[in-house]
């Protein structure tokens, strides 16, 4: 691989600055990787790994970098751009990696100075882990990686971004950011809110009858204790910066939930097998996309072994 950056700067030191760090190393992308982190114990522990430079200021972090990487939860990102923006390099290239946009955007935009390139963008890669111990190179293979380019975006600085981001394993697709932000509303931020919250109902049950619910419990609900392990500072500002369309979809979740509990009470149940009939159609659909990279083949790959 070619390098694409002479010098990189994360700021923010855990899963996703972490991923790209070893990912870029493996590639040989970056001539040279700094990073900066608030806390002085995740600066400790990068630098136990040897993750990157490690800086003790973002000013230091970011000086003659080419590209700079906001990796800090969505609600950070206006402080970190004071930190840094009177040490920036003339033809600075920024993004972020942020879970909500048009938020992001609003944050950063103000701070820029005369002539930066700031690509906002969005992996759609993570796990419920976090910080520096929690990166891992592969984390984007084969994952996509929206971009939210401003109008006046310079295609240069784009196309550049585009090959790092690629070279990383990841697919990237363009998109504008509020429809980014509804988007990941359905797909990510309303079922991370809905597992959130049948672990605290869970919690609250187990109060009632002692262990049994976490003994006994199902395929579903681990994968839910999973998503509702997720990091509490990441998830509180990815809910408070994508507010109304959140609400949106958490309220159109809320009137399909009232339909379906009134099919259970009135016993209808022709209602719940046409529902979950639409709803598989839905799942097979994904797989036979090939979206859904995880799912067992079923047969769908000539040669390849069967499910189970
Ligand atoms: N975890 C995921 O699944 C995932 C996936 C895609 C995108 N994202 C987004 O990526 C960003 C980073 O998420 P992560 O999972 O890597 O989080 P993380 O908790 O693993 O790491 C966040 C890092 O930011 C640092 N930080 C926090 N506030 C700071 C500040 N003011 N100044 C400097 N450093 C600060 C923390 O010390 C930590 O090193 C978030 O915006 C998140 O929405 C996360
Ligand atoms: O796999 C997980 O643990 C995730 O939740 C990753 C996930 C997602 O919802 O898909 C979470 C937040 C991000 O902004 C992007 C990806």
């Amino acid at each position: 691989m070619t390098q694409v950056y002479d010098k990189v700067a994360l700021i923010g030191l855990g899963l996703i600055a972490g991923s790209m760090a070893h990912a870029m190393r493996e590639g040989g992308l970056a001539g040279r990787i700094t990073g900066y982190a608030r806390s002085a114990e995740t600066r400790d522990t990068a630098r136990q790994i040897a993750l990157c430079e490690v800086c003790d200021s973002a000013a230091e972090a970011v000086a003659g970098a080419d590209l700079v990487v906001l990796a800090v939860p969505v609600g950070a990102m206006a402080d970190v751009m004071t930190q840094i923006t009177p040490h920036l390099a003339p033809g600075v290239t920024i993004t972020d990696v942020g879970s909500v946009k048009q938020s992001v955007i609003d944050a950063v935009t103000p701070h820029l100075p005369a002539g930066a390139h700031f690509i906002p963008g969005h992996p759609l890669a993570g796990t419920e882990h976090s910080g520096p111990r929690a990166g891992f190179a592969s984390l984007f293979r084969n994952r996509w990686w929206l971009l939210t380019p401003l109008p006046d975006t310079d295609p240069d600085a784009l196309a550049r971004l585009d090959r790092l981001i690629t070279a990383m394993g990841a697919k990237t697709d363009r998109m504008d950011a509020a429809h980014h932000d509804l988007v990941l509303a359905v797909t990510s931020h309303a079922p991370h809110l809905i597992a959130y919250t049948m672990v605290g109902v869970a919690d609250h049950l187990r109060r009632v009858s002692g262990e049994e619910v976490i003994q006994y419990s199902a395929a579903g609900f681990r994968d839910f204790t999973r998503i509702a392990a997720s990091d509490p500072t990441m998830w509180r500002d990815v809910f408070l910066h994508n507010k109304e369309a959140t609400l949106d979809i958490l309220g159109r979740f809320t009137e399909e939930l009232f339909v379906l509990q009134r099919a259970i009470r009135m016993g209808d149940g022709q209602q719940l097998h046409d529902y979950f009939t639409r709803t598989r159609a839905i799942r097979r659909g994904i797989i036979e996309a090939g979206q859904d990279t995880e799912a067992p083949d079923f047969g769908r790959t000539p040669g390849a072994r069967p499910a189970g």
